[in-house]
């Protein structure tokens, strides 16, 4: 017997309603993210030993677990307020307090060049806080993997190094990407190749560099501790003025001057204790 067709409802021709997006748990990024961590370290500890079979391997695990475009959707998610938030909103707070950004300016639209140029490496939004003052500071943002317009797709470390200040910035901002750096040399690497690209002509508070890190980095690491990460950024030239710590994150607001006095700071044990990291920062 054939089958009689139901007539149609006037609901089969539209188009579906758009159902908002569903929001990750905390608790699933956080472990998106520890994944992916893990997963880089493990890689580029199987690259520097020449075992290929196991860096193909690692890969693929890297992207089974979504790759960097799952790892960065994790990470907008701590951007919401409601999960710790934009770091760049303290970037904000300070550059007022320190007179260098009138908060009035929030929204205006630039009339000519901005007075200060910042660069944003591990760029995720380009409607963060700091994007939101155009006339007063001219955003250049990097990620590895673009979100989009306005976000260039470049690795820092192979950023072409400035010839002139022209290239330079008055504000460097490396928020939550040291860590992401699988090895301790790599980091080293990455923070002696930041004053290359600070200019030190803008006035006697710039050239500054916002740097935020997890707290287990500097609080529960065998390797590094404030007063350690503090001296290494000090014989590169960088001196503290402003530093917030939170339950998860420490933030660190550092002006530079040309006065590095390089030192070597080896992987060195300074404490330990069951249950502790391994985040280090080798500087050759
Ligand atoms: C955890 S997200 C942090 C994003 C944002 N800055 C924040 O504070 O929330 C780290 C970002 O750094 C980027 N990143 C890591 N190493 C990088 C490098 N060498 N050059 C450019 N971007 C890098 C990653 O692709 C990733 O998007």
């Amino acid at each position: 017997m054939a089958v009689k067709k139901r007539p149609k409802t006037l609901a089969n021709g539209r188009p579906p309603i758009s159902k908002p997006r569903e929001r990750m748990t905390a608790q699933r990024s956080r472990t998106i993210i520890r994944t992916h961590h893990r997963l880089h370290k493990q890689l580029a500890a199987a690259q520097k030993t020449g075992d290929l079979q196991t860096a193909k391997a690692l890969e693929a695990e890297i992207e089974k677990n979504g790759g960097i475009a799952l790892y960065q959707a994790a990470s907008k998610q701590g951007q919401a307020n409601d999960r710790g938030g934009d770091s760049s909103r303290l970037l904000v707070e300070w550059l007022a307090e320190l007179n260098l950004l009138d908060r009035k300016a929030r929204g205006r639209h630039p009339t000519e060049k901005p007075s200060l140029q910042c660069l944003e490496v591990g760029a995720l939004s380009t409607a963060n806080e700091i994007s939101k003052f155009p006339c007063a500071i001219e955003m250049t943002r990097i990620d590895l993997n673009s979100q989009g317009p306005g976000i260039e797709k470049q690795d820092f470390m192979d950023r072409p190094l400035p010839t002139s200040d022209h290239g330079r910035f008055d504000i460097l901002s490396l928020s939550l990407v040291l860590n992401y750096v699988p090895d301790a040399p790599g980091r080293g690497a990455m923070l002696q190749r930041i004053p290359n690209f600070l200019r030190s002509t803008g006035g006697d508070s710039l050239p500054l560099l916002f740097f935020v890190l997890p707290l287990p980095c500097i609080d529960n690491s065998r390797y590094i501790d404030e007063t350690r990460l503090l001296e290494i950024m000090l014989s590169l030239g960088f001196t503290m003025v402003k530093k917030k710590l939170t339950a998860k994150l420490c933030y660190y607001l550092l002006h530079w001057t040309d006065s590095a006095k390089p030192a070597r700071f080896e992987k060195k044990e300074i404490r330990s204790g069951p249950g502790m990291n391994n985040f280090a920062i080798a500087v050759e």
